[in-house]
């Protein structure tokens, strides 16, 4: 497949500081790519860089397999397209519409000076203001419209001259919790429908997961680990990405090949691995055992529940099976099915439901 992005190992200085060291990521075409990172990791930064508004110190581009920066260092000749020329459509925080241009007045600007002149770019407009369901709205300006309207507004904006790729930098940050999810499907749909392919920057690791093909973990402007999102979920490269992407259960380990021996007991591992190190546990890993099969690791004491939906997140404290082993008071999460009627104080046994992870080096 095509990258829509590539970005080879580029380096960003700001005043005095770098902010951005030796990042490489793509975004194959048809794609969504998110960067994830805590505030401050560089994620506008990198946005800003690809589309031309920040310089490399080095490193290289491309952008629908054009190279669009580079900064070669061995005498070569550097390359700097102006943004006005790279194939990127940026979708900045909230929008940043003009606010004294009606709906369909932003969209036409994207459409930059060529289309601008050029008979198409009213029926592109009209075309745009249906993808992104505002066409009744054409003649209002910003202020008259919501922000969820306005996001789409500023899509439409970026997506008028068909670009390769279009940047989000947090685009429904400002946004309550169920329209953001609404319009996750519409905004990633609507990317892809198009024919582009989206660079996505979020600290919100739930509209990640729900939006990307893939994720980038980017912490102090290096990244820290590439996968798809069940990939960092599962088998996240350290404690600190584990804990980003949710719940998890840190326990100290032996593992010995295929198994790990931990205080909640001898678990199956996804990786083989051998020597000590942590053992990540997802709530997800492990279930309440409703009835014994003999496949029991252990038993816990319940000592908060709550219901996800799908299922209920149990937070239990391990009952040591053998008092010499210290496991007494060790908290864990497990997954239990939605009609399942526990509550605090209750004894459990639980059981492994699918394989744990294992860093050696946690
Ligand atoms: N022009 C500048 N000069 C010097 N430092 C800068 C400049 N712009 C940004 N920085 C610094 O670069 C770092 C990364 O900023 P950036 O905005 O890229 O982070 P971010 O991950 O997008 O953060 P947030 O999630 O809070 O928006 C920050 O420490 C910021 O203070």
């Amino acid at each position: 497949m095509n990258d829509a992005v590539r970005v080879e190992n580029i380096s960003v200085v700001l005043g005095d500081a770098t902010i951005l060291d030796g990042v490489s990521l793509r975004v194959p075409a048809g794609s969504i790519t998110a960067v994830i990172g805590p505030s401050g990791c560089g994620k506008t930064t990198l946005l800003r860089t690809i589309a031309g508004l920040e310089p490399l110190r080095s490193g290289r581009i491309e952008i629908g397999g054009i190279e669009v920066a580079s900064v070669r260092g061995d005498g070569g000749r550097d390359v700097d397209i102006p943004t006005e020329r790279r194939s990127f459509g940026l979708v900045p925080q909230e929008g940043a519409l003009f606010g004294n241009l009606s709906v369909a007045g932003n969209v036409r600007f994207g459409l930059g000076p060529w289309w601008r002149r050029t008979p198409g770019r009213a029926a592109r407009t009209t075309e745009l203001l249906e993808v992104v369901g505002l066409s009744e709205f054409r003649g209002r300006h910003p202020s008259a419209l919501s922000g969820g309207q306005r996001q789409r507004v500023a899509l439409a904006r970026a997506l008028a001259p068909r670009p390769a790729v279009i940047g989000l930098d947090e685009p429904f940050s400002a946004l309550d919790a169920q329209l953001r999810t609404r319009l996750r499907d519409h905004v990633r749909d609507t990317i892809l429908a198009e024919g582009s392919s989206g660079l996505l920057v979020t600290h919100d690791r739930e509209e990640a997961m729900a939006m990307a093909d893939e994720i980038v973990v980017l912490m102090a402007g290096q990244v820290r680990q590439v996968g798809s999102p069940e990939e960092v979920y599962l088998a996240p490269a350290d404690a600190e990405v584990a804990r980003m992407f949710g719940e998890v259960s840190e326990l100290p380990g032996d593992a010995d090949g295929d198994v790990v021996r931990c205080s909640a007991g001898l678990l199956r591992l996804r990786r083989p691995a051998r020597g000590p190190g942590t053992v990540m546990l997802r709530p997800g890993d492990l279930d309440v055992a409703t009835s014994p099969d003999g496949s029991e690791l252990g038993r816990a004491t319940v000592l908060s529940v709550r219901p996800c939906g799908e299922h209920i997140e149990v937070r239990v404290s391990l009952t040591a099976a053998d008092p010499a082993r210290h496991d007494d008071g060790v908290e864990l999460f497990v997954r239990a099915e939605p009609e399942w009627a526990g509550s605090p104080g209750d004894q459990i046994a639980f059981r492994q439901r699918r394989p744990a992870h294992f860093c050696p080096a946690c």
